[in-house]
């Protein structure tokens, strides 16, 4: 049977694009379906526009930080900043990238279909456009449509006054003062923007402790530095029962437990960042008698393939944020490519333990693999002992020299093999730190390998090759 295409992707994001990129060089006819911006979430209201912001207000924080200017011999007169101009750096870096990955595309032969793609029963797909609607067949197909901001029940958003991430890149104002709901990843990251650029910021968490889903040293050193010295007020054990938009926003904080509303906030604004849900609605899954789980993840193996009853479906796969596996672009990525490589016949699973993950704030926090609590739960129940080794940014001659000696560096292993079972960073370029840790787990180096590799000297990356060389001694 011949088919239009070898591969047929729908959703052109990051986890689109990187799938489509490999299918070319394996030689696969390749076609992609956009229904909005090329580029997705990450390019165009993710991870590039909120680092742009992040870069741009990091500098502002400081150039303000006088007394830490002044220790390397530094003064400053006043230092201002302009709202449109720091908005505008992070729009044109959304159009230049958005250009770049498309011509990166096209370049390369890709067929850009622009519209909404739907699965329409084995190896077809319907494109439907303003003008009609069209059939395309495809050897294998990849659905890779992402996800949006998920905004709990109670909480009405205006997109003004009450928004979430994907108008506060925008970066339309600047309220006096701010509500975030969430202290994840957006809202870490948005209240580093907020205050630099001299913003009040309440933070408002559901669980009991902020940052709950990092290892609970690095997060209790994230709050010492990020939360406390700040102009942040937080509200941990609370969640945000109702919020109206308006002049003010009202919101009523209640025990997430009984329900019970025990304060009202009257804020300038409030941002929305209480994680995302898949995208994943009307994409004709039921025509090839596929159901997304409760929460409207699309079901996949460890190759990436849908999964229907538990079972492969022959010939379509899914990746990135739709599949819920870990919702960051270069897993989506990796998960296109690795479908990629099982079509090409070469078996191929994603090693999730050794994906990455930063927080960009000033300073950043990264980690790859287990949690500390995490990896000792493990070794209780396959019986392994489970050691870690911490490291100091204030022991470090580059970090000393830079002046920016808040930092540590943790490293947890099995002391009778040397695997490393995970790594966490809190401290100044952490999220270009943590590479070095992700590809030992990826490629199993032991920490008795790593203890002997050459650091440079005197460089930031020295505190991991401490960590290493402590890690190696403990028996
Ligand atoms: C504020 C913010 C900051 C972030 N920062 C980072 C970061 O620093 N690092 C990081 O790794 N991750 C970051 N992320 C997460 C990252 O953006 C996502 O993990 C990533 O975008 C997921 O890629 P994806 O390809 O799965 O989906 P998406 O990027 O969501 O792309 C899916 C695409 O599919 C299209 N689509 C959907 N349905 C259809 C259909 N039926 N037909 C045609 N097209 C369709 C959509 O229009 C969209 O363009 C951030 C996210 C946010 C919100
Ligand atoms: N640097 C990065 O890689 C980066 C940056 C931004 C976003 N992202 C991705 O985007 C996704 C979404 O980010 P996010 O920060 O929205 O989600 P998140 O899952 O990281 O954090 C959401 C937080 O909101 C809390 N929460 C949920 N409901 C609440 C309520 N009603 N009241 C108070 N608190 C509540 C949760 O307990 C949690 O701590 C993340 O999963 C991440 O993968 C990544």
């Amino acid at each position: 049977m011949s088919f239009d295409y070898d591969l047929v992707i729908i959703g052109a994001g990051v986890g689109g694009h990187g799938a489509a990129l490999h299918a070319v060089s394996c030689g696969l006819k390749t076609a992609i379906i956009e229904a909005a911006d090329m580029g997705g979430t990450c390019v165009n209201r993710g991870c590039i526009p909120s680092k742009a912001l992040l870069a741009a207000s990091g500098r502002v924080r400081e150039l303000k930080q006088a007394h830490h200017l002044q220790t390397l011999g530094i003064q400053l007169g006043q230092v201002s900043f302009e709202r449109g101009g720091i908005a505008n750096h992070a729009k044109n870096l959304v159009q230049k990238i958005r250009g770049d990955l498309t011509n990166s595309i096209k370049r390369l032969g890709v067929d850009i279909l622009v519209g909404r793609g739907k699965v329409a029963g084995n190896q077809k797909v319907t494109v439907t456009t303003p003008t009609g609607e069209k059939t395309v067949t495809a050897e294998n197909i990849i659905i890779a449509s992402g996800s949006i901001p998920w905004v709990p029940p109670g909480i009405e958003v205006d997109g003004k006054t009450v928004f979430t991430s994907d108008q506060a890149v925008q970066l339309d104002w600047l309220p006096d003062w701010i509500a975030i709901i969430g202290s994840g990843y957006i809202g870490l990251e948005f209240s580093d923007i907020y205050t630099a650029l001299g913003c009040e910021v309440t933070m408002i968490e559901a669980l009991d402790q902020l940052m709950p889903t990092f290892d609970p040293d690095i997060a209790k050193i994230a709050q010492r530095v990020l939360i406390t010295p700040r102009d942040i007020e937080t509200h941990t054990g609370k969640i945000a029962k109702k919020i109206t938009p308006g002049s003010p926003v009202v919101i009523e904080l209640a025990d997430p437990k009984t329900k019970e509303v025990t304060e009202i906030l009257e804020v300038d604004a409030c941002l929305v960042a209480t994680g995302r849900i898949p995208a994943t609605k009307d994409l004709g899954l039921e025509t090839v008698g596929v159901e997304t789980d409760q929460r409207g993840f699309i079901p996949v193996n460890d190759q990436m393939a849908v999964l229907k009853n538990g079972k492969p479906v022959k010939n379509l796969w899914a990746i990135g944020d739709a599949t819920g596996k870990m919702m960051l672009a270069h897993a989506a990525s990796a998960q296109g490519i690795t479908v990629v490589e099982n079509i090409a016949g070469r078996s191929r699973t994603v090693n999730y333990r050794s994906i990455p993950a930063a927080a960009f704030t000033h300073p950043e926090i990264s980690f790859v693999g287990l949690t500390e609590p995490d990896a000792k739960k493990l070794g209780e129940a396959e019986g392994f002992p489970v050691s870690s080794v911490r490291t100091y940014f204030k022991g470090n001659s580059k970090a000393l020299a830079e002046g920016e000696t808040d930092g540590i560096a943790k490293v947890i292993f099995r002391p009778d093999t040397g695997e490393i079972l995970g790594t966490h960073i809190f401290g100044l370029h952490a999220s270009d730190l943590i590479q070095e840790a992700a590809n030992a787990i990826a490629k199993n180096t032991n920490v008795k390998e790593l203890a002997f590799m050459v650091h440079t000297h005197p460089t930031l990356s020295e505190v991991l090759d401490e960590a290493f060389k402590r890690a190696a001694e403990v028996e």
